[in-house]
């Protein structure tokens, strides 16, 4: 036998230095018992990283490439969080905005910030895309006194604190996977965000006293291969044509069943494209752009016989004021301690801009913008989750909210373009 076969393989075997062989094994003594205080530390480590208040207490899917979160927790963490989401404008409202450094998330934070109401975000910074964007519009919010909690919306315990913390009047639940074409990549990552997280946050809301009004991002690729246009919100959303789809209308069905058992107030908004200034780089609109700089050649889908595929193409700033009017009328929640008391609001808009644009002729806006002309490739629209157009009725919006959009893609996209110049030119730095 080599003595290496006598060096304790577990803490538990390690008992065994009390053994009368232990003394014809002294030369051992000190590898033991390096050994020993090895386990002891890494048994230290594993205890404070299971136990700690930001691990997710959640089955977490393994395919999902987000970063770990940062811990969360203690007085001034919790200092900050009241700070930011404190009212200061007379009958302003607090609101807890989830996927706060997204896209849709930083435009809308901002926004009520400039109204007075009270805002704290939260993000999981996930490297779906470039996550230094994501930490580049946080810095912006900050600039504005918004901090953004760092954490996920199934870590149920985190968002209980948040409740506890601040009793919040208003959730803007914008945190999902987005993406049509990547849910064929990652499908689990889509279960884990729109339909895991959204229950966790429900369940989390439900039970909250008092319980908050919920508006929360839905989608218009809930339409999938409905042929009926203008797609208005009473027309048939059974046959989506993506999983990113499937799971957007599964959180349709949630938000009903939440809504009849609790009373909870929940309003779904069906975005349509939506592009803009600070914009999402996974969007066709934001890496044609980047790649016609680059010289690199660009794909535009066509649908069957040389058919045009088109979207309704929606600006930034019309999405937020449909985001802040549905926020403004949303009914209070009828529950009370995890209990419904009376029935509550549940609405769908769709928010769209009511004109679709053949993607041939985004791309031809570009060039116009950039002076630059694109390498076109023209490719059958592969079977993808894509579906070949989109076009919003947006009566029902602009009748019981108001939401009038007034950016035509021309325009928009010249404000996009001013800022993608600025931001990649500027060693990317956060401007307005
Ligand atoms: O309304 C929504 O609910 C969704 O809007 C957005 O999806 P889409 O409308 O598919 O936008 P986007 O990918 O920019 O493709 C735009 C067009 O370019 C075409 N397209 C795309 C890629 C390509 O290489 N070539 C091409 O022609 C493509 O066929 C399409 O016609 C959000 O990403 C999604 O998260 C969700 O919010």
């Amino acid at each position: 036998m080599s003595h290496l076969d006598n060096i304790p393989s577990t803490p538990g075997k390690f008992k065994m230095e009390k053994s009368p062989y232990i003394n014809r094994l002294r030369f051992h003594s000190s590898l033991a018992k390096l050994t020993f205080w090895s386990f002891v530390f890494l048994g230290l480590i594993l205890i404070f990283f299971f136990r700690s208040p930001s691990s997710n207490p959640l089955p977490s899917d393994p395919s999902r490439r987000s970063l770990r979160t940062s811990s969360w927790g203690g007085p001034a963490w919790e200092k900050r969080v009241r700070s930011s989401a404190r009212v200061r404008a007379r009958n302003g409202i607090s609101v807890l905005v989830t996927g706060a450094a997204g896209f849709v998330g930083t435009h809308v934070s901002a926004a009520l910030k400039r109204r007075g109401d009270g805002v704290l975000g939260l993000d999981n910074f996930n490297d779906y895309y470039d996550p230094s964007l994501k930490r580049a519009r946080q810095a912006l919010l900050e600039r504005s006194g918004i901090f953004i909690v760092e954490g996920d919306i199934n870590d149920v315990a985190l968002l209980k604190k948040l409740f506890e913390v601040v009793a919040f009047t208003h959730v803007m639940h914008l945190a999902a996977q987005a993406g049509v074409r990547y849910a064929m990549e990652n499908p689990g990552s889509y279960v884990h965000s729109n339909i895991a997280g959204f229950v966790n946050l429900l369940e989390v809301c439900k039970s909250a006293n008092p319980q908050p009004a919920i508006v929360w991002a839905s989608s218009s690729s809930v339409y999938g291969l409905n042929t009926k246009v203008p797609f208005s919100e009473k027309d048939r959303t059974d046959q989506p044509a993506s999983l990113y789809a499937a799971t957007k209308k599964a959180g349709e069905e949630i938000a009903h069943t939440y809504n009849h058992i609790y009373g909870l107030s929940l309003t779904g908004l069906r975005f349509f494209t939506v592009y803009g200034p600070w914009g999402r780089p996974d969007m066709a609109y934001f890496f044609f752009t980047k790649d016609i700089l680059k010289g690199k050649s660009i794909t535009i889908f066509e649908a069957a016989n040389h058919g045009t595929v088109a979207r309704d193409f929606t600006y930034i700033d019309d999405i937020v004021k449909g985001c802040l009017a549905s926020l403004d009328t949303a009914e209070k929640s009828t529950g009370s301690g995890g209990k419904k008391k009376g029935s509550a609001q549940l609405r769908v808009f769709n928010l769209g801009n009511t004109s679709p644009v053949p993607v041939s002729d985004l791309v031809s806006i570009l060039e116009r913008h950039l002076k630059v002309k694109a390498k076109k490739n023209i490719m059958k629209l592969p079977r993808n989750g894509d579906v070949p157009f989109t076009h919003a009725n947006i009566s029902s919006a602009q009748r019981e909210l108001g939401y009038k959009p007034t950016t035509d893609l021309q325009t928009g996209l010249k404000k996009f373009v001013r800022w993608y110049l600025s931001y990649y030119s500027g060693g990317k730095k956060a401007s307005g």
